[in-house]
């Protein structure tokens, strides 16, 4: 994106200038305060918004296009699941709207229930499960058409803080093992953005602008030992002092 900004039509200037190349692969966190245009940035990637100046190019195409093709994929704090459909019919419904076959999207539902850790739940219905359970339900729909860039806004948000390590963790798994899938992810958690990215994006209100993008580089995959290295806190302050500022 190269000099993207969004103002709504009631004048709110919601994003100013932002500049951000993302690689194939990466994990970028964006953090910031409520209101500095975290989601609309999001919503314009994904080509639900469109942008009111600057270049926006998602997959070497533009985001409306690359949504067509089902190459983006979206997760929620909210779960959004289907009250009454099993697990496997909540995974597989981006496959039902397209018509894939039967065979095929009871093959990929259970692929990525798997990958989550719920592959015995496939004919469970979600108000049987915790709320981490339902958030690894929404992570496993969210995979299910191989998606080339995931958004995550604020998934984790929710949960209580040892679920949440797990679920970061398990992400992480996910993530290294596609190798190619680049993600994008949203929190309010300055632990969790250090912990998860391999680039933390720090934004500012008023407008909402990219203030600060920080580096990293600690290797994965990254374990637990890694939350109480002195460069973890250190990059923790790092991004806490772009934030104040
Ligand atoms: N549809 C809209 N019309 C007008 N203003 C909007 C609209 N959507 C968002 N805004 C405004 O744009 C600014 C950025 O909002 P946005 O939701 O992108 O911020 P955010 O960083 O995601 O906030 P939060 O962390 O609370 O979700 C805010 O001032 C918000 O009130």
């Amino acid at each position: 994106m190269d000099q993207v900004g969004k103002v709504y039509p009631n004048g709110t200037i919601a994003v100013q200038q932002a500049n951000l190349q993302a690689g194939e692969g990466e994990f970028l966190c964006f953090v910031g305060p409520s209101g500095c245009g975290k989601s609309t940035i999001f919503n314009m990637i994904a080509g639900l918004t469109d942008q009111t100046s600057g270049e926006l190019s998602v997959l070497g195409t533009t985001p409306k296009e690359a949504r067509k093709q089902n190459e983006i994929a979206f997760v929620f704090q909210e779960h959004t699941l289907l009250p009454w459909a099993k697990l496997i019919d909540n995974v597989t419904m981006p496959l039902t709207l397209r018509g894939v076959p039967k065979k095929q999207r009871i093959a990929e539902g259970e692929r990525v229930l798997e990958l989550v850790g719920l592959k015995d739940y496939t004919k469970v219905l979600p108000r049987q499960l915790s709320g981490g359970m339902k958030m690894r339900v929404s992570i496993a729909r969210a995979l299910i058409a191989r998606p080339k860039l995931l958004l995550m806004d604020e998934p984790f948000g929710a949960l209580d803080e040892i679920t949440r390590q797990t679920l970061q963790d398990e992400l992480l798994n996910i993530w290294q093992q596609d190798q190619k899938m680049t993600v994008l992810f949203i929190t309010h958690n300055v632990f969790e953005a250090v912990y998860l990215s391999t680039r933390v994006v720090v934004m500012t209100p008023r407008p909402g602008k990219i203030s600060e993008i920080i580096d990293i580089p600690i290797p994965f995959p990254r374990t637990d030992e890694f939350r109480t290295l002195p460069e973890f806190s250190s990059y923790v302050r790092q991004v806490s002092e772009v934030l104040k500022h």
